[in-house]
């Protein structure tokens, strides 16, 4: 069992993905088809649950793209249940400190190294069990990426991305700029200068960094600086500027103000 995107990101090589909040297995297709290294199945804020996860993870399965699922909540229950779902790529948002990047560590792990409980035998991840050895392989497998996105997580992001079993840090510029006090504006000075120092932290650290902003020159700024796992855009955004660009070029009316380009 091989994580091509774990090692790709480990060995610095760029890593392009698109976000996934359609909640939709039939965009999740279309999309794992369109050239991505990997596609992000949002678990935090779109409409997703197991099931729908699931779906997602089926049909990005024949395509050679990273389904990276992103937990509502570093819980270890959730770690237990979408890991035997076939999630071998977890991103867990919010995280604020180095204890609890350890404890999302610990979730990933089966005994003696962590607390995931042994549910292989009924579980997706291992193929039902047709995959021998999932039991003993699984943690060389499993790519664990922690979201920090808060003043405080960026000032410990040294401390949290030399966590053992941290396999790389995603800086959410969206919740960033809100904690900073420039909620809906990631593209503010002090955001970016708070990213930019955070990837140089996270390199210096040894490990991957990776963000969302679908401004594609501030994109090419993050890979030039050294992040090897950037989504470029969402699926909603695609869908929903692409509409109404098309309606309104039928119509005098100018494009809604909805139409206004987004970062993220
Ligand atoms: O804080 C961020 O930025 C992110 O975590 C990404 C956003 O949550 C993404 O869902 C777009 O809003």
């Amino acid at each position: 069992m091989h994580n091509p995107f774990k090692q790709a990101i480990g060995e610095g090589r760029a890593q392009i993905g698109l976000w996934q909040a359609l909640a939709s297995p039939y965009c999740c297709e279309i999309c794992a088809g369109a050239g991505f290294d990997w596609l992000l199945i949002d678990g935090e804020h779109a409409p997703n649950d197991l099931r729908s996860v699931l779906a997602q993870l089926q049909a990005a399965a024949a395509y050679s793209v990273e389904p990276i699922v992103r937990l509502p909540v570093g819980d270890p229950v959730l770690v237990k249940q979408y890991l035997d779902l076939g999630a071998r790529t977890l991103l867990v948002p919010m995280i604020e400190n180095a204890e609890a990047a350890a404890t999302m560590v610990r979730a990933t792990r089966y005994p003696p190294d962590g607390v995931r409980g042994v549910g292989s035998a009924i579980g997706r991840a291992s193929r039902w069990n047709r995959t021998s050895g999932y039991l003993q392989r699984a943690a060389d497998e499993i790519c664990l990426l922690v979201q920090v996105e808060s003043r405080a997580a960026l000032t410990a992001i040294d401390v949290i991305a030399r966590v053992d079993g941290v396999d790389g840090v995603f800086i959410g510029p969206s919740d960033l700029a809100a904690d900073l006090g420039h909620l809906g504006d990631p593209m503010h000075p002090e955001v970016q200068a708070m990213i930019e120092n955070g990837i140089a932290v996270v390199r210096g650290a040894g490990k991957p960094v990776g963000m969302l902003i679908a401004h594609q020159q501030a994109a090419r700024r993050y890979l030039a600086l050294g992040a090897s796992f950037v989504a470029v855009g969402t699926d909603v955004t695609l869908l929903a500027r692409g509409a109404e660009a098309l309606a309104a070029s039928f119509r005098d009316a100018p494009a809604s103000t909805a139409a206004a380009p987004s970062v993220y």
